[in-house]
């Protein structure tokens, strides 16, 4: 299955964090993660394979959201951070109305993220 990972500036090492807790389920799913571009680099260097896309604010919220348009990807963690601005909205806005229109699961906070993988078994 394919997961997508996304996670804004003040919300990477919450992200990087919670895959490391969680990478038993990760591998045992047979997971293939892909990730918006800084987000994929974080995710790298703590040893998880991941395929990057462009960086989010140069497109790669909109990559993702083509993938889950086309059916390729299956479940998505978007950790947003609802403090700061993004000049890049109209893109997040299309990846989160893609996950509604195409019924993805789609997790915003570690807490959601949680409880979705552990569906996974
Ligand atoms: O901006 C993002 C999501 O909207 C994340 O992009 P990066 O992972 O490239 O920082």
């Amino acid at each position: 299955m394919e997961l997508a990972i996304i996670a804004h500036d003040g919300k990477k090492a919450e992200m990087v964090n919670f895959l490391m807790q969680n990478i038993d389920k990760l591998k045992n799913n047979n997971v293939h993660i892909i990730a918006t571009g800084t987000t994929g680099s974080f995710v790298e260097k703590a040893g998880l394979q991941v395929s990057k896309m462009l960086s989010g604010p140069r497109g790669g919220d909109a990559q993702i959201a083509s993938r889950i348009a086309e059916g390729k990807t299956n479940m998505v963690f978007f950790f947003r951070d609802p403090l700061d601005k993004h000049p890049h909205e109209p893109d997040i806005n299309m990846l989160l109305r893609l996950c509604d229109v195409w019924n993805v699961p789609l997790a915003t906070n570690p807490a959601t993220a949680s409880l979705l993988i552990d569906h996974l078994k």
